[in-house]
């Protein structure tokens, strides 16, 4: 039963998150179920041969034996079931806060982009209970291994041949193992048809998809890919869970045949008056032992190569999201005094060789307002997604003052910046904390959030039932669902935590807002701007409304991921391009 050292420094933490009681309970309690046979087996014996002779020293303690062995087995189920369900409960969501630290906590996105990742993730969930259980397997083994060996020696001394008999247990093993490596191979393989089929559950039964899913009538439609889902998932799990079952049943068949010649033998010595009735009852009983045994064995075995691989996947988890933790880095700037500078950055996502960002070059000017524009898909967002630091640029640089971005220590940088994401989050908590969020450190500082709601133009929230103490979130007991213009701007009010930031991004924060709403909005995020212009605080807006666009000191029109023009509304105007065009096209619409 060895594991490779990082497999044991991850079951050891584990066990210590679940708690060392709970895992020597678990494993006392399992212990139990084979150790009960092999009492029945010793006190049948005595019991057995006690009676035959009159003899009550012998059946008092056959009696006691067979006791015990009876108590714990009438015992150990209950026990077994209680030390389960904790063990699975409390695994279970280790496992889950594993994962959820090991994702949230990576600093860049750039794992989403990969199916292996969704892939590993999905086979994790499903071996998180394999991974609990992993770290009792050291202490059972040995048990396990004790009560074979003492099996063996009591068979033994009644007929060397039968001390032979668990032996046969080896090529049980050797075959479990095969077979468990078979499953995790077919379990990997079936990664991607059971997501999708998770996918289709969230999206038959979610309250986000439920309108889309009446109004195009797709609950048959989803049904039916449903099946095809389960479908492929049958066709890629079922060979490897036929030969794993039938190596099983092959290896099982094998061990009763030797131990029927053993019985066969020990009755042969009975007849020869060399043996007693004792012996035969004890011989019969030990078959359950060794069975408990060996079955045990086996099934540790096969969870050694089970735990084996989900921890190789855990590792490889570990190994993606942290890649970018690593390397010794410099503080960002308190303040800016020249601007954050794009040099000839180029991107693409994934392994797509499609360049979504070309050639990038531009000053963002300290103090400065800047509004990035272009069509769908130009590859605005992209650029904030680098300017967050969310991906690092495949090419060129991105300087923060003249610091490189890919030399500074990206959770000081993050922590200097603020966002208000088109896509943002909805953090279904209290109002208050959907909002503290946005600066965890002062989560209940009600002042910041208090100007921080005023600011994000979320006062919305004192007319709620709790006021800002309000649950969010209609699934949740005394939760209040918001509309979609609320929800961005408790997203906005977020952002407004961080007053002081250098840069502030602003990625179409105005897009499920009223027009009063975005008025509003854009009034309070130029005060900001202006108030913290002395530090060179940068504000980035992407909007696809123009009326608001022409504030900005700066003005960049990106199109397929290239800059097409940039300068100031009155400069772009004169210049005739794109951004002019674009301009009188929506001027024209509203007159
Ligand atoms: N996570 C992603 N993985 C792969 N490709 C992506 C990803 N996100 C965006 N893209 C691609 O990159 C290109 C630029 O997308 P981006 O979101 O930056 O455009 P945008 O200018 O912000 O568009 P919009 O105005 O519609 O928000 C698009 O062609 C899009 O398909």
């Amino acid at each position: 039963m060895r594991f490779p050292s990082h497999t044991a420094r991850l079951l050891a933490g584990i066990a210590r998150e679940i708690g060392f009681g709970v895992c020597l309970l678990y494993t006392c309690v399992s212990a139990t179920a084979f150790v009960a046979p092999l009492a029945l087996a010793l006190g049948v014996r005595p019991l057995v041969d006690g009676a035959y002779r009159h003899d009550r020293p012998q059946v008092v303690l056959g009696a006691v034996l067979a006791g015990i062995a009876v108590l714990l087995t009438v015992l150990a189920p209950v026990g077994y079931r209680w030390a389960t369900i904790r063990m699975r409960e409390r695994s279970v969501m280790v496992v889950q806060r594993r994962l959820l630290a090991l994702t949230s906590e990576a600093p860049r996105l750039t794992h989403f982009e990969r199916p292996e990742f969704w892939d590993r993730v999905q086979v994790l969930k499903r071996g998180s209970e394999d991974l609990a259980n992993g770290m009792t397997l050291a202490l059972i083994g040995p048990v396990v291994l004790a009560q074979l060996v003492s099996t063996a020696v009591l068979l033994g001394r009644l007929q060397p041949l039968l001390g032979l008999v668990p032996i046969v247990a080896f090529p049980a093993i050797w075959l479990s193992r095969r077979s468990e490596r078979l499953k995790q191979s077919a379990e990997k393989q079936a990664a991607q048809p059971r997501r999708l089929a998770q996918h289709l559950f969230t999206l038959s039964t979610g309250a986000q998809s439920a309108k889309d899913v009446r109004v195009y009538d797709l609950s048959g439609e989803l049904l039916d890919r449903h099946r095809a889902a389960a479908e492929a998932v049958r066709t890629k799990t079922e060979s490897a869970l036929f030969k794993s079952v039938a190596a099983n049943a092959a290896s099982w068949l094998l061990f009763t045949a030797a131990y029927a010649g053993a019985l066969i033998l020990v009755l042969r010595q009975v007849a020869r008056g060399s043996a007693t009735a004792g012996d035969v009852a004890l011989t019969v009983t030990m078959a359950a032992a060794v069975v408990a045994g060996a079955a045990r064995l086996t099934d540790l075995s096969g969870s050694v190569t089970r735990i084996g691989a989900v921890a190789e996947h855990y590792r490889w988890l570990d190994d993606q999201t942290t890649l970018v933790r690593r390397a010794a880095l410099a503080a960002p700037p308190l303040r800016l005094t020249k601007g954050i500078e794009l040099d000839a950055v180029g991107f693409g996502y994934g392994e797509d060789d499609r360049q979504v960002l070309s050639d990038v070059s531009v000053t963002l000017p300290a103090g400065a307002v800047v509004a990035l524009v272009g069509e769908n898909g130009a590859g605005k967002t992209t650029l904030v997604k680098l300017l967050t630091g969310m991906y690092a640029p495949d090419r060129g640089r991105i300087l923060i003052d003249g610091k490189d971005l890919a030399d500074l220590d990206l959770a000081a940088y993050r922590r200097s910046i603020t966002a208000g994401f088109q896509d943002h989050a909805r953090f279904e908590f209290t109002a208050a904390h959907a909002v503290g969020v946005g600066e965890v450190t002062r989560l209940d500082d009600k002042q910041l959030v208090e100007s921080a709601l005023e600011a994000g133009d979320a006062r919305f929230v004192v007319d709620l039932p709790q006021g800002s103490g309000t649950q969010l979130g209609a699934q949740w007991t005394g939760g209040v669902d918001l509309s979609g213009g609320q929800w961005q701007k408790i997203a906005m009010a977020r952002s407004m935590m961080r007053p002081s930031a250098l840069l502030a991004v602003y990625d179409e924060p105005s897009a499920a807002l009223d027009p009063q709403s975005e008025h509003a909005l854009f009034e309070r995020i130029a005060a900001n701007a202006r108030t913290g212009k002395a530090d060179g605080r940068i504000t980035l807006l992407i909007s696809h409304r123009f009326s608001t666009v022409r504030m900005a000191d700066l003005i960049i029109v990106l199109a397929d991921g290239r800059i097409l023009e940039q300068g100031s509304h009155t400069e772009l105007m004169a210049s005739a391009g794109l951004y002019a065009e674009l301009f009188e096209m929506q001027a024209a619409a509203y007159r």
